[in-house]
């Protein structure tokens, strides 16, 4: 049985290697060199191969998990996931916009724009801080538990910091950044195998993988969106705290979000990224605008699968050649 003094090293090297992760692969601020985060690792490894009683599931060293599935366990999302209606001009926007003004009976609301991240939405359980189930969404009511696979992702926290309540549900975007994307086709092409038509295909594929390591040998990202349920962190008043709120437990947020009070300025943002979107290292197909305050988003409600409180405000069609010839494949 491992004493006090090891117990003690093993918990302190978690504690440093679940930092430096997040430092790394969270904020893609590293304060440690990549020779010292691996020297940190080979000691937990060491340490836990001479002690396997204290390996535990939420552990650095198993981020790449056990054998591969024989198919996916289907999961019921505890809330809902819900989808999104479309807008495709300023017009439609804009009727989005006055019916929500009506319907709340008030001139001015805040909104958060976000970029809408052209990936595989996913669930994230975490229950007293610790990572437990990853699902994707599937139909919005079953999923299927790609646990295994998600823990491979470096910027999905194992370990959650700060002060997380018991049971947390947090969604996201899991996506395969481009140039990831690239590389692959380009690996494939050498192998005389198919190529993948884009990140999201990819992206998607990745995640349903049946063996963690295909998973864990693409650079899959993510970009987490939302709580899972409002109600399940009483006192946020609203989406931007709890998007911040989010970073400081240790999620990826992206850094384009922005908070707009008119419909002027989320089309300011719109024509911004219709600019900018093709040199960001992953791929978006529209902007989602949300009613900010989580009164308002409980008194507009849902109509179907669709929230009255958000719209996806997509950006034009492109011509699929340019694409891919911008994005480096030859047609
Ligand atoms: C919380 C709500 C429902 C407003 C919401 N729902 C989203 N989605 C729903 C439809 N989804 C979907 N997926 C497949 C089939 C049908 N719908 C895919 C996720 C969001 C997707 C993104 C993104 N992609 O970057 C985002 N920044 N915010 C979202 N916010």
């Amino acid at each position: 049985m491992a004493d006090d003094s090891i117990v003690q090293r093993v918990a302190e090297l978690r504690r440093e290697l679940h930092y430096h992760n997040h430092r790394y692969y969270v904020m893609d601020d590293p304060v440690i060199s990549d020779f010292d985060y691996d020297m940190l690792l080979q000691e937990l490894r060491t340490i836990e191969e001479e002690h396997p009683e204290l390996v535990t599931p939420d552990s650095p060293t198993h981020r790449i998990g056990g054998d591969p599935a024989e198919g996916f366990v289907q999961v019921e999302h505890r809330h809902t996931m819900l989808s999104l209606g479309n807008a495709f001009d300023d017009e439609s926007l804009e009727a989005w916009y006055r019916r929500v003004r009506n319907l709340l009976d008030d001139a001015d609301f805040s909104m958060t724009c976000e970029l809408k991240i052209d990936g595989l939405a996913v669930s994230l359980v975490y229950e007293d801080g610790v990572f437990v189930q990853g699902a994707t969404r599937g139909n919005g009511f079953v999923g299927e538990n790609v646990t295994q696979n998600l823990r491979t992702i470096r910027s999905i926290p194992l370990v959650l910091q700060g002060d997380p309540p018991p049971y947390l549900e947090v969604r996201g975007e899991v996506y395969m950044p481009v140039e990831s994307f690239r590389r692959l086709n380009e690996e494939r092409a050498e192998r005389g195998e198919q190529l993948f038509a884009n990140p999201r295909n990819s992206g998607a594929g990745t995640i349903r993988q049946l063996d963690p390591k295909v998973t864990a040998s693409r650079n899959m990202q993510i970009w987490a969106y939302s709580l899972g349920d409002a109600g399940d962190v009483p006192g946020l008043p609203d989406h931007w705290e709890a998007l911040e709120w989010l970073k400081s437990l240790g999620f990826r947020i992206n850094p384009n979000n922005r908070l707009c009070y008119t419909v002027e300025e989320v089309k300011d943002y719109y024509r911004e990224f219709v600019e900018r979107r093709h040199g960001l290292p992953y791929e978006v197909d529209g902007v989602v605008v949300k009613v900010n305050p989580f009164n308002y988003q409980s008194s507009l409600g849902v109509v179907g699968r669709e929230p009255r409180w958000a719209v996806a405000y997509k950006f034009p069609a492109e011509r699929a050649v340019t694409r891919l010839l911008e994005i480096g494949i030859n047609v």
